[in-house]
């Protein structure tokens, strides 16, 4: 299987034999012990399954072609979805197996764009539960329920995937709208074990009225709680999951920005805590912007870009600070310098100084906008939209994580080539699709084939005349899940105290080192005057490459911790031996052949 080449290339040592307490019914029905037809005749006869499957024993492979025959007889996506969901509550590694083989096609089905359908009609595709919901109104038996998802059926957890789904993608409030796709990448991508990965919503109520409204509604029925009881309920989860797990990831997914940046503060000295909106995506646009560079004028550095992102959300935040950290890191640039190279906008337009502490458009500036408001003084005054922003800073980079469709207009485009920008580096980056500030082909279009764009999800290459000659250019997909696994994988391998912004910076480098423009530039040592042909070389890495590129990023992630002391692995642990252990440590969707043992696994 090709795609599954990728992942046991990286993988050290054969398949143990596994001891399982299941038999009959209750093995062919757990999907993390299932195997179906390729339970074989001694494992059929010492578990009871004789008379349960039908006589031939396939192999995966056969199995994944009939599954993936079965696929292709649905043709809307979200029906692929929900074929793939139910696959997955039958047989994880089938699953897993499945779209680890077709990994560009079926991300997409799993993952973002249509996984924001599959969320948004949660309640009405609903077939059975995958996770844990933890809901404020029964917060009397949290430990319990928790308990009886984790230590009670699992032996360890390394990872906590959690949600209060307020920001989902770019559709908001979904109530309870869980989505186990982020952590269904940790395992395609990263290689970690889904056994050790847990789901987990938490259920505050909804402020989405049609939620409410419907009576087929799974959440809970209520107003979204806030303030202090919201804290309170929060962080009752969040020591359970230092109490029992405390060397496991926990990484927060789709939290409204001030909640996501005000946890992500709170929490992250005393745990290996990750915000995936903030961390992630400032960490795989980092990488984005760095190869962008790269090619456009490698003589010039990330220090010597001016800034304009449209959404100060989460999203919009981490990409700023990941940004502005890595320009500080040389030492040779002050937080301050680096900080006036951003120029953020919202809903409002401009952010800038309105005085008392609060600014423009987005409230209060302590905390999370820190640094980044623009001053009053530079002469700003009422709402200051993006054209006229674009018009009077003229941006080199200009990426958008508003979730407002069609934001980057034909205007603002030719505004940043009319500033002097002769390779506008433009990142559209609102999930799903339909929510792209502007469409690849248009951007492209509008910059004769000038641009280098990137995109949050996934789109086609797009056909473009470049000085008379027609060349197709691939769009990147600067998505977290190009850099997110492998940060959580490497936080795993390291078993880390906290998750560091040298451990992100030391996986977005890998990133952007591994991405096939800067590969070429290498291999080629050519000096790129920004005119050069760079139609076949993507920003950023291909989604087929993303287990192996997340592998690297995994070790140099872990290497970091090691180096830095902020590993709790043996002291014995050297730098140069993580590779060994990540080897190790990497898990693959094949069938290990199974014992029955009545103290084994159940
Ligand atoms: N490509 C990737 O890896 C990622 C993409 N995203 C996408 O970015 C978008 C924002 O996500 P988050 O930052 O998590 O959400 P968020 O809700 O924290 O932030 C969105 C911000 O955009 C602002 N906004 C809304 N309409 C606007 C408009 N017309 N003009 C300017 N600003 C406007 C909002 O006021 C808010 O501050 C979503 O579409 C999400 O899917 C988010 C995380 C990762
Ligand atoms: C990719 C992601 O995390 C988002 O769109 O929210
Ligand atoms: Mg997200």
């Amino acid at each position: 299987m090709a795609a599954n080449r990728a992942l046991t290339e990286t993988r050290k040592h054969t398949l143990p034999i596994l001891r399982v307490a299941l038999r009959g019914e209750s093995l062919l029905t757990h999907p993390r012990f299932n195997k179906g037809t390729s339970f074989t005749h001694k494992e059929r006869k010492e578990f009871g399954l004789t008379g349960r499957l039908p006589s031939r024993v396939n192999t995966l492979d056969e199995q994944v072609t009939r599954a993936y025959e079965q696929l292709n007889s649905r043709t809307e996506p979200i029906r692929k979805n929900t074929f793939l969901q139910s696959l997955k509550d039958q047989n994880w590694i089938l699953y897993y197996a499945l779209i680890a083989r077709h990994l560009k096609e079926l991300v997409p089905i799993i993952y973002t764009p249509t996984q924001a359908q599959a969320i948004a009609e949660y309640s009405h595709l609903f077939r059975r539960s995958g996770g844990l919901y933890l809901t404020m109104g029964d917060q009397e038996t949290m430990e319990e329920d928790f308990l009886n998802q984790t230590v009670k059926e699992r032996n360890e957890i390394d990872l906590v995937v959690c949600t209060d789904a307020e920001a989902i993608l770019g559709i908001g409030d979904q109530g309870v709208g869980i989505s186990t796709a982020k952590s269904a990448m940790y395992t395609l991508i990263g290689g970690i074990d889904p056994a050790r990965c847990l789901s987990v919503m938490l259920d505050v109520g909804t402020d989405n009225q049609k939620l409410l409204n419907d009576e087929l509604y799974v959440g809970w029925k209520h107003s979204r709680v806030r303030g202090e009881e919201y804290d309170q309920f929060v962080d009752k989860f969040i020591q359970l999951v230092r109490k029992y797990y405390p060397h496991c990831v926990l990484h927060f997914e789709d939290f409204a920005a001030k909640n996501a940046y005000r946890l992500l503060m709170r929490y992250r000295k005393d745990h290996a805590v990750f915000n995936d909106d903030i961390q992630g995506t400032g960490a795989v646009t980092l990488a984005g912007i760095m190869s962008a560079i790269g090619i456009a004028n490698p003589s010039s550095t990330i220090a010597s870009q001016r800034y304009v992102i449209l959404g100060a959300g989460s999203a919009g935040l981490g990409i700023a600070t990941q940004v502005r950290d890595a320009i500080t890191a040389s030492g040779k640039v002050s937080k301050e310098e680096a900080s006036d190279k951003f120029w953020l906008v919202d809903r409002e337009g401009l952010v800038y100084d309105i005085g008392g502490g609060m600014a423009k458009g987005v409230g209060e500036v302590k905390g999370r906008l820190e640094g980044f408001v623009r001053s009053a003084k530079e002469g700003w005054e009422g709402n200051v939209g993006l054209l006229d922003v674009v018009k009077e800073v003229k941006p080199t980079v200009l990426i958008g994580c508003s979730t407002a469709a069609g934001a980057f207009t034909k205007e603002v485009i030719e505004a940043m080539v009319d500033g002097g920008c002769e390779r506008p580096i433009v990142f559209p980056l609102s999930n799903p699709s339909n929510l792209v500030e502007a469409k690849p082909e248009d951007i492209l279009k509008w910059t004769k084939g000038k641009a280098l764009v990137a995109t949050g999800s996934p789109f086609p290459p797009v056909k473009v005349k470049i000085d008379g000659e027609e060349k197709e250019i691939i769009i990147a997909e600067c998505n977290n899940a190009l850099i997110y696994p492998g940060l959580g994988f490497g936080a795993v391998l390291s078993q880390a105290k906290e998750i560091t912004d040298r451990m992100i910076v030391a996986g977005a480098n890998r990133l952007a080192e591994l991405s096939p423009a800067i590969r070429k530039q290498v291999a080629t040592s050519k000096a790129n005057d920004g005119e050069g042909d760079y139609s076949g070389q993507a920003l950023l890495p291909d989604f087929r490459e993303a287990p192996k590129i997340n592998f690297e990023i995994a070790v140099a992630v872990a290497e970091q911790a090691v180096r830095d002391g902020n590993s709790t692995m043996s002291k014995d642990v050297r730098v140069e031996d993580v590779r060994e252990r990540a080897k190790e440590k990497v898990w693959v969707p094949l069938y290990c052949e199974y014992e029955y043992d009545p103290n084994g696994l159940s």
